[in-house]
């Protein structure tokens, strides 16, 4: 176990060269240098607020049409690449009028579902109340600029420029994020220690131009609660012999690096969700595989490779209301679909009599069982497989043929197969589905109507202050 009083930079190395130390390691003040080429700020114009803007219907155009949006806030912590990077389109728009256009925005969207929906209610967007530094997972790309401002790189020897970023919007593009606002400061320090240990300890960077090189992206988490985190390495083929000198600097360098993997991914290939489910190919380079984080009054340990909430502060707060909407007397049978790690099986299992927890992840079904008995849980079950064929299971084997309440938490496209038959024959009272994706939930929804699960409001929390996402949590009871 590390020690997290440690937090922050290590002074372990003193030469101050911008070559590897005679162990392989970089120094402070290379680190440094190179972090104040990415400044956090820049400044911009502020523009004043006009009153008439205000309405939630301008908000609502002002960010699909993308054209001139009126009311800017500046912020200390204004972003330097907002429009470059578009990933945070109302981080210069004031937190309430943020809100306020987020529950705007999905009236908007309950309206245009159809007459099913349009009588029910959309209550207020809930605040997050980390506004900035809330992201504590991300995945970044790894790309090398060969040229800046018309100067070669390559002609000047040994320098390199590293970039960590996404896409630029529809362009071939990275843009580096540099300290990114939103992103937790501890991730925004391993991204320091990152871009100067790839220059220097000599890592190639893939180029899909030329189809050569290791290093494609980077997955990163870390926790609110510990700042333990956790590094991947997406690679085009095993080079541990590049890889572990890099990875021993930056965990020694970088306290709260608790665990650095390498994982092999076909050059170029998108890392789709199952795979990074998988992770057939993850391996742990240097140090520990689990970083420990709290929701509410629980612990939770996860591992690399299961799914883990980008918004510590604000799961917590809709894992609480989850628990208060099911009205549980110690006498019921829930069943939380798409489990997870367990964060709602647990928070829920001490009001109910028992608790069915399901996960197609292996990865996510084993920490969900450590999770549960980190926190003396005794009441819940944790089954591996897709949800429908579980379901199908559990029933045939008379396991589970009736629940009190059932809440789903699916992935982007939603519920596949027979989900929604068989989560109806279990005859819930309620149903509570936790939306990252509205418009695709919709679908379910109207199937769930078919079946007699009246939807009776949708209640937005704001996931991600500064971006246009947002969940939802819907509430249906049977009629
Ligand atoms: C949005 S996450 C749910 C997170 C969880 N509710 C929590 O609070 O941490 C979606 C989860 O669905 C799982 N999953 C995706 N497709 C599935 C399927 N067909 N059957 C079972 N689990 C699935 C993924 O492994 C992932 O853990």
């Amino acid at each position: 176990m590390k020690d997290f009083s440690k937090v922050g930079f290590s002074s372990r190395s003193s030469s101050s060269s911008s070559r590897p130390d005679k162990r392989g390691g970089f120094s402070d003040k290379t680190y440094r240098r190179d972090r104040d080429q990415y400044p956090e700020r820049d400044s911009r114009d502020v523009r004043p607020n006009r009153e008439k803007d205000r309405s939630p219907e301008n908000f609502v155009r002002l960010i699909t049409t993308k054209s001139g949006v009126s009311e800017r806030v500046m912020h200390e912590d204004q972003c330097r690449v907002l429009e470059k990077c578009g990933s945070c389109p109302s981080l210069d728009i004031s937190y309430k009028n943020q809100l306020i256009q987020k529950t705007a925005d999905l009236k908007l969207r309950v309206q245009k579902a159809g007459s099913d929906f349009s009588s029910v209610l959309v209550k207020d967007c809930v605040e997050s109340e980390d506004r900035l530094g809330y992201r504590h997972t991300v995945k970044l790309v790894v790309s090398e600029r060969l040229s800046l401002g018309g100067r070669s790189f390559q002609k000047e020897g040994n320098k390199r420029w590293i970039d960590l970023g996404f896409y630029r919007q529809s362009l071939n593009e990275v843009v580096d994020i540099g300290r990114c606002p939103i992103q937790s400061n501890t991730l925004n320090d391993v991204m320091g220690w990152l871009r100067t240990g790839i220059r220097l300890h000599n890592v190639s960077v893939y180029t899909p131009r030329n189809k050569t090189g290791l290093l494609q992206s980077v997955l990163l988490r870390t926790s609110r609660h510990t700042r333990q985190t956790l590094l991947t390495f997406i690679v085009t083929k095993a080079d541990l012999a590049t890889l572990r000198p890099l990875a021993r600097d930056i965990a020694e360098k970088y306290m709260n690096v608790q665990g650095i993997y390498m994982q092999v991914v076909a050059p170029g290939r998108t890392l789709n969700s199952d795979e990074e489910k998988q992770n057939e190919n993850l391996t742990l380079i240097v140090g520990q595989d689990l970083l420990e984080e709290k929701y509410g009054n629980f612990i939770f340990k996860f591992s690399a490779a299961s799914y883990m909430p980008v918004n510590p502060l604000l799961t917590s707060r809709i894992y609480a209301r989850i628990e208060e909407l099911m009205e549980l007397s110690g006498k019921e049978t829930v069943v939380d679909l798409f489990a997870g790690s367990g964060g709602i099986s647990i928070t829920a299992a001490p009001s109910a009599r028992e608790v069915i927890g399901i996960d197609c992840s292996p990865h996510s079904v084993k920490d969900a069982i450590r999770n549960a008995k980190i926190n003396e849980i005794k009441n819940v079950d944790f089954y591996e497989g897709k949800v429908d064929e579980v379901l199908a299971k559990l029933n045939a084997e008379k396991r589970l043929q009736k629940a009190d309440v059932v809440i789903l938490n699916p992935p982007r496209l939603g519920c596949e197969g027979k989900t929604i038959e068989h989560i109806t024959e279990l005859a819930p009272k309620t149903i509570i589905y936790l939306s990252s994706f509205i418009d695709t939930t919709f679908k379910d929804l109207k199937n769930f109507k078919k079946a007699g699960f009246e939807p009776e409001f949708f209640e937005p929390f704001d996931s991600s202050p500064g971006t246009l996402n947002y969940e939802v949590l819907c509430y249906l009871s049977k009629k």
